[in-house]
């Protein structure tokens, strides 16, 4: 498991934006092809939500060839609810970008029969060639999606009855009045969620720092479903300072610490996606390492992807599936399903990996870690 940590949601939301659009671009998606995304609710993924809305009308990604599927939903809210997850995800991204219609996958929450509808949304899933990456948030007494405490660690899509602490949570949503919140859901399963070939979580804040806590210092437990990535070959969580706040020094130290050796010893150009290493650093100019002295840290024109190298990637997507990978831009910006193409890039409200200001002075656990791709986020909701 890697975690990541950043100073505050802000950074917590433009690292995992970055990262999504970074993966979905070195994967170049055909219609063959598709990169399937597994997509969360909740207040937490919405700034990683504008900043891939984002990115798309910049021409830095494309969604033609992404198939999403939503983790969750009320049952027995109508979708036009404005609280529904359905007009949550329309709200804050399907309706923003290029998805196909046919490849936007959730549950229906009034279906006549709840069960078959959970049976389709799993069968759909396998149909598809599975998730090749669930973005997740989690709640605070630990449950992914609704897989509320006490859920079976090899449950898949079915209907749940809701905890109390996460109706008292949700309550926000509903004028803050717990008998509005509905009391059942569906959800992926928890099974579901370690099926997918990858699993990034976002966890922000105080109030998530004990199942943060639980998830990664303590055992796998059905009563905190979230430490079920433990088991997961390829699973990352990005948090906030504040989401560490029960965690040992000793883990924030570790875990801080790799990410810094692993630059300093491999170079952050060499470390791809997913954790892979392509090759050591040349050499080690300083002769540094084993003197327990760091040296500063890459600058963030050297993290991932440029703009421009991920337009080129979408790009370079292969427009019609017919194996060649290679179209020209023009032929990215066709839409053949009257989808609306990228737009030119948007004022300056929104931040661009070119226009961010390197803040390393974060030391809070004693080990100096890189913070370059801290955001300047979005002025306000862009929608
Ligand atoms: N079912 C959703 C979860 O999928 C989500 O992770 C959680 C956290 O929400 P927030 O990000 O608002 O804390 O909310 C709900 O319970």
């Amino acid at each position: 498991m890697r975690l990541i940590i950043r100073d505050d949601p802000k950074a917590v939301a433009y690292y995992t934006a970055n990262y999504v659009r970074q993966r979905i671009n070195e994967f170049k998606p055909t219609r063959k092809r598709p990169f399937v995304l597994g997509l969360p609710t909740g207040s937490t993924p919405v700034e990683v939500y504008w900043h891939l809305v984002d990115y798309y009308k910049r021409g830095e990604i494309s969604f033609r060839h992404v198939i999403t599927f939503s983790m969750d939903e009320y049952v027995g809210l109508p979708r036009s609810h404005p609280e529904s997850y359905c007009a949550f995800m329309r709200r804050h991204l399907y309706d923003h970008i290029n998805l196909r219609p046919e490849n936007v996958h959730m549950l229906d929450g009034n279906a006549d029969d709840l069960a078959a509808e959970c049976q389709r949304y799993e069968d759909k899933i396998k149909e598809v060639g599975g998730i090749e990456l669930f973005l997740g948030g989690i709640g605070p007494d630990g449950h992914i999606a609704f897989n509320e405490p006490g859920s079976s660690l090899e449950s898949v899509t079915r209907v749940k009855t809701l905890a109390y602490e996460t109706v008292l949570a949700n309550a926000r949503f509903f004028g803050g009045d717990v008998n509005k919140v509905p009391k059942l859901a569906l959800t992926v399963g928890v099974g579901t969620v370690r099926a997918a070939r990858e699993v990034l979580l976002i966890i922000t804040g105080a109030h998530k720092a004990v199942a943060l806590a639980k998830c990664i210092e303590e055992g796998v437990n059905h009563m905190w479903t979230v430490s079920v990535v433990q088991l997961h070959p390829s699973a990352m969580i990005v948090c906030d300072e504040d989401a560490t706040l029960e965690l040992h020094v000793k883990t924030v130290r570790y875990f801080k610490s790799i990410e810094q050796v692993q630059e300093q010893l491999i170079g952050r150009q060499h470390i791809g996606l997913k954790g892979s290493i392509s090759k050591l650093a040349s050499s080690d100019p300083s002769g540094s390492f084993g003197s327990g002295v760091l040296p500063p840290v890459a600058s963030a024109a050297t993290n991932g992807s440029s703009s421009s190298d991920a337009s080129q990637s979408s790009a370079d997507q292969d427009e019609d599936g017919d194996g060649d990978g290679s179209v020209s831009s023009q032929q990215f910006s066709d839409d053949e399903y009257g989808d609306a193409a990228p737009a030119a890039a948007p004022a300056a409200s929104t931040p661009s990996a070119s226009n961010i200001v390197a803040d390393s002075s974060s030391d809070t656990h004693g080990v100096r870690v890189d913070d370059s791709i801290a955001p300047a986020a979005p002025v306000g909701n862009p929608f």
